[in-house]
């Protein structure tokens, strides 16, 4: 039987566009799929042929997602030309007591808007061992345009930089050989959270522990 981990507390994967982290979040979901879950997100958008409602996205009226702004019901949302999207706590939280793993893949203001959230979670960066090797990357991925491929580097940028201040993650990992940072990506998860941690985490975000 696979193992359970102790911590069930999700698990934000960031880090810059082309580093790999759809890479190592497929491989997690492939090899453990009854324990990690991804959360569906909300958006404004129109369903794609083929997309399903609850599977690929809760789609909603703008009014809709106003709302949910306004009830504080997101724990990060974007926009993303004239279309919205959002990560709804309840979603989250409903995953979360079925006893799994939730596994987000997100951009760095959505990490910020975690952190602010009443969510608690883990925050992994991935980093490349290079910014020429996350070029290659991005370039031998093929699905980028030049300009978009300048954007996404630039945008690497600020990621990076965001990555060396103090406690933005939990943990870093350079993805150079792929099967060695999937390895430090699991072994984290599974890790056992101590007590000390615990009662550090919960001191600072003013709650109390429970049992
Ligand atoms: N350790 C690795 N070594 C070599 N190639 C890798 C490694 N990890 C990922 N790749 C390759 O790099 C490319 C980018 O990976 P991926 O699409 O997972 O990046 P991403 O961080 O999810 O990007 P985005 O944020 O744009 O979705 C893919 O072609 C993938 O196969």
């Amino acid at each position: 039987m696979a193992p359970v981990p102790s911590d069930l507390r999700p698990v934000v994967i960031s880090g810059p566009s082309g580093v790999g982290k759809g890479t190592l979040y497929k491989l997690l979901l492939e090899r453990h799929p009854s324990l990690f879950a991804t959360s569906v997100s909300h958006t404004t958008r129109s369903p794609r042929p083929g997309e399903k409602e609850g599977v690929d996205y809760y789609y909603i009226s703008m009014a809709e997602f106003e709302k949910m702004i306004a009830d504080n019901a997101f724990v990060e949302n974007a926009k993303f030309g004239d279309n919205r999207y959002g990560t709804s706590k309840m979603t989250i939280e409903n995953l979360t007591k079925s006893g799994r793993v939730v596994v987000l893949d997100i951009e760095m203001e959505g990490v910020k808007q975690i952190k602010k959230s009443s969510i608690e979670a883990r925050f992994v960066f991935i980093s490349p061992p290079s910014m020429s090797i996350l070029e290659s990357r991005l370039r031998g991925r093929g699905t980028e345009k030049e300009e978009s491929i300048q954007k996404r580097l630039a945008q690497a940028e600020n990621e990076m930089a965001y990555s060396k201040t103090p406690n933005a993650h939990d943990l870093i990992i350079v993805n150079d050989d792929l099967e060695k940072a999937y390895q430090d990506l699991e072994s984290f998860i599974f890790k056992k959270r101590t007590q000390d941690q615990e009662a550090g985490d919960a001191s600072s975000a003013g709650v109390s522990v429970q049992d």
